[in-house]
C-alpha cells in the first residue's frame, strides 16, 4: 500500500474514532506515528478490512452437511491479523479446548467443574454446573463466574420502551441477523438435551447448564439453581472434521446478505417456493390475503389446534420463529412477486428464470438498501458508517472488492449481536384501523405460532403495531417476556444469560482481547477500562471478575457507553464494521458493484437507493392507509 493511501486510511479511522468518542487524541496521533512510520502492524479501518480479508479466506470452507445443506464454517476473529506476533493474549482457539471430543476422559474434563447442590427437588443429587466441558476458562484456569450471575450484575429485568425506535427497527435488525446467521443447536437445549439439569446432563458432553447462585436476585426464593444450556453443534461433533482441530461451529445461513429466509440457503429449499411460471414465488389467496403457502407444518409447534396454517418459506424453520420475522418475510416474498410482475409487464419476452433471477437481485438490493442506508445509520450513526467506507454519500459504484476474500461470519458477530436482545419489547400489541390498541400477546407464548397471524383481523392489526409500538431500549434492561423465551419448556430461562454461556461455548476471546483488535488501550487494570465505560459498571466488573482478561466479550460489550452518534459501545461497533465490510467488499453481488455482468446501471442503481422501509411497507404490508416516512423511527410531532 502506497504511503498516501496509508495515511489517509489512518486519518479516516482515527477520525472516525474520535468523532467516536473512542480514543483519546494522544492515542489516535500514536497511532498515526506508529504505523506511518512502519513500527507496528494497522489496527483498524476501512482499507484494512480488505487486506485483513485475504487471510480470512485460508479460515473459510465449505462442507456438506446431512447430504443436503451446504454449511459455512464460522470465522473466529484469530483470523485478524494485525494483533502483533509475540504479543500473547488470549487465544480463543486455546481456549475452545478440543478435549471434550477427543477421549479426555470424564473425571479430567470436570476436574474444574463448580459443584453447586441443587436445593429443594432431591436434596442428594449434585448437579455440576459449567463443568469444564471445553467451554472458555478464566485466565488462571478456573470456571468463570455463573454466566447467570453476570447477567443479573450487569443488566437488569425490566421494560423501558424507546422513544426513536419502534417494533419495525428492531424486527428488521433480527431478521437481518438471521439472514446471516443460524448456528446449529444452538436451541437443543429447549428441544432435545432438556436434560442438562439432570445427572444424565453430566454424561453428555455437550450439557455446560449455567449455575443459579444461591443469592440470585430473582430466582433465590426458588429452589432453581440450574439453568439449561447445551452447547452448539460443531463440524467436529458431526464428524465432517478430525477431532484433533479445534471445535468450529456450523452456520446453517449463508454469510451474505440475501433473503435467505425468503429463498432458501440451496436449490432443494428454492424449489419448495418457487413458482412454476413468470418468475413468481409460490403464493395464495387465503382469506383475501396474497400469502405463502401454509403447509409447513411441523415448524409450527406452539400453534393452537385451531390455527392450521405454517409458512413455507425457503427457510421455514427461521422465518416461523416469531410472529414479526414472519410478517417480515411475508413482504418480501410478497415484494418479489410485485417486482417480477412489474418486469414481465415491460418485458415480456423474458422467460421464467430471467425474471425470477431479476425480481430476486432487485429484491435482495432493496434489502441491502433499506438495511445498510436506512437502519443502520440510524443504530451506528451516519457518520460513522460513512468514515467506515460502508456506505457512500453519492449513487456511485463501490470500489474495493477482494476477490480472495471469501463472505463468511465471525464468531464475534454472532454474539455481539446479542445485545440487540436488549432492543427487544416482550409484548406484542396489536392495533385496530383507528390506531386503538385491541390485543396483547406475550412474545414468549408466540414462538412458532404463526399460525396466530391469519386469525381474525390480527395481520394487518399486528402490522399496525409494527410501525406504531415502540421497542425496547438498547440498555442494559432486558424485557421479562423476552428474556423467558420458551418458559413453558423450563421453569426459568434467561436468554441474556445464555448469550454470555454461548460466547464461552463458542470460544470467542475475552472483552479486553477485542478492544486491543479494535485499536483501544489493552487494559491492565479494571479501572482502564474507564474510557469506554462508567465507574459504576467497571466496579461490578471488578466485584465479578478477578482478571481483566476474563471478563466476557458480551459483559464488556453491554457495560460500554455508546458511541457519539450511535446505540453501540465501541467494541460492538467495531465487530459490526469488521463484519458489515465482510459481508460488502466480500459479496460478488453486492448490489453497489459496477463491473459485473449482473450489475446494476447507475439509473438502475439510484432506483434501488430510493428504496424505504415506509415505501416498502405500503406496498407490501396490510392494514396499513398512511406511514411515517421514516418508518423505523416512533411516530411523533413533524
Ligand atoms: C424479538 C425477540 C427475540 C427473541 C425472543 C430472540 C431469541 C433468541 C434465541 C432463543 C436465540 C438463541 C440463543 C442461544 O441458544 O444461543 C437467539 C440468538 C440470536 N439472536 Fe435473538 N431474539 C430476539 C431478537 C433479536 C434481535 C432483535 C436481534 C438483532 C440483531 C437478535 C439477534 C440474535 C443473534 C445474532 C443470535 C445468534 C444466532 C445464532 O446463533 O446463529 N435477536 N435469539
Amino acid at each position: 500500500m502506497v504511503g498516501l493511501e496509508k495515511g489517509m486510511e489512518l486519518f479516516w479511522m482515527g477520525f472516525a474514532r474520535l468523532q467516536a468518542g473512542v480514543i483519546p487524541l494522544i492515542h489516535f496521533l500514536s497511532i498515526i506515528v506508529e504505523k506511518l512510520l512502519g513500527l507496528g502492524l494497522l489496527v483498524n479501518g476501512v482499507l484494512l478490512a480488505i487486506m485483513d480479508s485475504k487471510t480470512v479466506s485460508r479460515q473459510a470452507r465449505l462442507a456438506i452437511h446431512n447430504g443436503v445443506l451446504i454449511l459455512a464454517r464460522m470465522h473466529n476473529s484469530e483470523s485478524w491479523v494485525w494483533q502483533k506476533k509475540n504479543e500473547g493474549g488470549i487465544n480463543a482457539v486455546k481456549m475452545r479446548s478440543p478435549c471434550s471430543m477427543c477421549g479426555v476422559s470424564q473425571k479430567d474434563r470436570c476436574k474444574n467443574s463448580d459443584v453447586r447442590r441443587r436445593r429443594g427437588l432431591k436434596e442428594d443429587i449434585v448437579i455440576r454446573v459449567e463443568t469444564d466441558k471445553g467451554i472458555r476458562v478464566s485466565a488462571s484456569g478456573e470456571p468463570l463466574p455463573s454466566a447467570r450471575r453476570v447477567r443479573t450484575a450487569l443488566l437488569h429485568t425490566g421494560r423501558v420502551v424507546d422513544n426513536n425506535f419502534n417494533i419495525a427497527a428492531l424486527q428488521f435488525a433480527g431478521f437481518s441477523a438471521a439472514d446471516v446467521s443460524f448456528v446449529d443447536g444452538v436451541l437443543d437445549y429447549i428441544f432435545s438435551r432438556t436434560y442438562c439439569c439432570e445427572p444424565e446432563g453430566q454424561a453428555d458432553p455437550r450439557c455446560v447448564p449455567i449455575a443459579v447462585p444461591d443469592d440470585d436476585p430473582y430466582l433465590r426464593v426458588t429452589d432453581i439453581r440450574c439453568l439449561n444450556f447445551s452447547r452448539a453443534q460443531t463440524f467436529q461433533d458431526s464428524g465432517c472434521i478430525p477431532t484433533t482441530l479445534p471445535p468450529e461451529q456450523i452456520n446453517f445461513q449463508t454469510p451474505t446478505l440475501d433473503l435467505s429466509i425468503v429463498y432458501g440457503v440451496n436449490d432443494e429449499a428454492l424449489a419448495l417456493v418457487r413458482g412454476s411460471e413468470k418468475g413468481l414465488l409460490r403464493m395464495e389467496i387465503r382469506n383475501n390475503r396474497y400469502v405463502p403457502p401454509g403447509d409447513a407444518t411441523s415448524d409450527c409447534s406452539q400453534n393452537m389446534p385451531n390455527e392450521t396454517v405454517c409458512y413455507r418459506f425457503g427457510y421455514s424453520s427461521l422465518g416461523n420463529f416469531d410472529l414479526r420475522l414472519a410478517t417480515i418475510t411475508i413482504f418480501f416474498a410478497r415484494e418479489h412477486n410485485r417486482i417480477a410482475k412489474a418486469l414481465a409487464a415491460v418485458n415480456p419476452c423474458w422467460a421464467d428464470d430471467r425474471l425470477f433471477g431479476v425480481a430476486r437481485q432487485i429484491n435482495i438490493a432493496t434489502f441491502c438498501n433499506i438495511l445498510v442506508y436506512e437502519l443502520l445509520p440510524l443504530l451506528l450513526g451516519y457518520e460513522n458508517m460513512l468514515n467506515y467506507g460502508l456506505i457512500s454519500d453519492k449513487i456511485e459504484y463501490t470500489t474495493a472488492y477482494d476477490s480472495h476474500a471469501e463472505p463468511n461470519l465471525y464468531a464475534e458477530f454472532v454474539i455481539g449481536m446479542r445485545y440487540f436482545h436488549t432492543f427487544a419489547e416482550g409484548r406484542i400489541k396489536t392495533y385496530d384501523a383507528h390506531y386503538r390498541e385491541s390485543a396483547e400477546y406475550s412474545i414468549s407464548d408466540t414462538l412458532f405460532r404463526t399460525g396466530l397471524i391469519e386469525q381474525n383481523h390480527t395481520f394487518e392489526e399486528i402490522n399496525r403495531g409494527t410501525f406504531y409500538q415502540k421497542s425496547g431500549s438498547l440498555d442494559d434492561i432486558v424485557d421479562p417476556d423476552a428474556k423467558k423465551f420458551y418458559s413453558k419448556f423450563h421453569r426459568a430461562n434467561d436468554l441474556l444469560a445464555i448469550d454470555i454461556q454461548r460466547g464461552r461455548d463458542m470460544g470467542v476471546r475475552g472483552y479486553n482481547a477485542y478492544r486491543r483488535l479494535c485499536g483501544m488501550k489493552y487494559a491492565q487494570k479494571f479501572d482502564d477500562f474507564l474510557d469506554t465505560m462508567d465507574v459504576e459498571k467497571v466496579d461490578v466488573l471488578k466485584k465479578l471478575y478477578k482478571e481483566v482478561d476474563d471478563v466476557d466479550l458480551q459483559a464488556g460489550i453491554t457495560s460500554e457507553r455508546h458511541i457519539q452518534g450511535g446505540y453501540v459501545g465501541p467494541t460492538l461497533f467495531c465487530i459490526m464494521v469488521k463484519q458489515l465490510q465482510l459481508l460488502k467488499y466480500g459479496d460478488r453481488f453486492w448490489f453497489e458493484r459496477g463491473d459485473q455482468f449482473h450489475s446494476f446501471t447507475l439509473p438502475q442503481l439510484r432506483e434501488v437507493r430510493g428504496t424505504t422501509m415506509a415505501r416498502f411497507a405500503c406496498d407490501n404490508a396490510e392494514g396499513l392507509d398512511r406511514i411515517q416516512p421514516k418508518a423505523f423511527l416512533n411516530v411523533g410531532f413533524g
